[in-house]
């Protein structure tokens, strides 16, 4: 076998859903191997008590976090974690070295006043978030590859973005006419029960959330202000729909060419998406599922144009557990580490 050496990784948050499904991912992966597993009230307790149908996969005990150990027996870092808490420990994982990847909302924002007003924690790690590049390969591939610190992007932006940036990397759209209508399943919320998750509550019902305050809105607006090269603001409207996992993304927005028809739009999109191995665009009058991508990590996008009202629709789909978190994780931690963008990733799903 030679000096073959796999990467090893920790897990912290590894018994809510991001934990479980990086678990998932990187027990597959050919290059890593999981050496720490942390948490807060499943410290103490095996990952296999946790989750029996894995424990023949990974069965060791859950531990607390404590950073000095953590970066003594890692190389790589996943923070899978509530907002708020990966800016307390990613400082000094950093400066031992470590490679971190913060999938909660800490380390997407340039400007952390933007941060701190939208979600009301303040911050003082100023100095390593500056480190910080925003996970969305499709985009920022050769940051990301650069990167030391990487905060993933959240599951509603993932969806709308891969579905806008086309339209305002090119130009092709009046930015300000872009609304996004985006519906998620309910493990978008996490594990640690929220009363509007019960099965009880969210079963035959569907209903917006979060109208014109979603915390995921500036979030969208900081990128499509880089795809734009200017301010950008963008009407984003989130609803909860009763399903498990994942996100259909609807955005609709003006054609500064109303000549423009579907199939050009098809061809600028496929052009666009040449080079990433987890974006298919759909072929004409081909309308994508959550189905589809559920279980992968692959984003399907679908087109259309309305001679009508010289709006383009662009609908995209995605798992929010894997493109949408935990596997866009392990594709920038694939960047970052010089491998194969698609290593230890799954590209056929759950469903025929
Ligand atoms: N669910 C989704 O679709 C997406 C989620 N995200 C983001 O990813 C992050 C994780 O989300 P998700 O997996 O859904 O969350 P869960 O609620 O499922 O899990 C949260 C995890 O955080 C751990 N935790 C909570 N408090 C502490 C603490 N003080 N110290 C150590 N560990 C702690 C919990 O551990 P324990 O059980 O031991 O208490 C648990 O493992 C969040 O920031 C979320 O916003 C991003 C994209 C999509
Ligand atoms: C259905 C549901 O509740 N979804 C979550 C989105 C989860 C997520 O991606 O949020 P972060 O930006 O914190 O990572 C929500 O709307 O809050």
């Amino acid at each position: 076998m030679g000096n073959f050496r796999r990467v090893p990784v920790g897990i912290v948050g590894a018994s809510g859903y991001g934990g479980v499904q990086l678990v998932r991912l990187l027990m597959e992966h050919p290059e890593v191997e999981i050496v720490y597993l942390g948490g807060d009230t499943s410290a103490g307790k095996s990952f296999g008590d946790l989750y029996p149908h894995l424990a023949h996969v990974v069965n060791f005990p859950i531990e607390p976090v404590e950073p000095e150990v953590i970066a003594h027996r890692c190389e790589v870092v996943f923070l899978s974690l509530p907002n708020g808490l990966a800016c307390q420990i990613a400082p000094q994982l950093c400066a031992k070295g470590c490679k971190v990847l913060d999938l909660s909302a800490d380390y997407r924002f340039r400007d952390l006043t933007t941060y701190t007003r939208w979600y009301g924690i303040d911050r003082s790690d100023g100095f390593t978030a500056v480190k910080a590049v925003y996970g969305l390969p499709e985009l920022y591939r050769d940051r990301i590859a650069e990167a030391q610190l990487v905060g993933c992007p959240g599951c509603y932006p993932t969806a709308s973005l891969l579905a806008l940036s086309p339209l305002l990397k090119q130009g092709l759209v009046i930015p300000a006419s872009a609304i996004i209508d985006a519906k998620s399943g309910t493990s978008g919320g996490g594990r640690q029960g929220k009363v509007n998750l019960l099965l009880a509550e969210a079963d035959n019902s569907l209903a917006a959330y979060g109208v014109v305050t979603h915390r995921h809105t500036p979030e969208i607006e900081q990128i499509c202000t880089d795809l734009a090269g200017h301010e950008v603001t963008v009407q984003f409207t989130p609803h909860l729909i009763p399903m498990v996992r994942g996100i259909l993304s609807t955005v609709y927005a003006t054609l500064r060419d109303p000549g423009l028809v579907r199939d050009d739009l098809i061809t600028i999109y496929t052009a666009f998406y040449r080079n990433d191995p987890w974006v298919r665009v759909c072929e004409s009058g081909i309308y994508p599922q959550t189905k589809w991508a559920c279980g992968t990590n692959l984003c399907y996008i679908g087109l259309e144009v309305d001679p009508r009202t010289g709006r383009v629709i662009v609908m995209s789909a995605i798992d929010n557990l894997i493109k949408g978190q935990a596997g866009q994780a392990v594709q920038c931690l694939n960047l970052m580490m010089g491998w194969d963008e698609t290593l230890g990733l799954p590209k056929l799903g759950f469903y025929p």
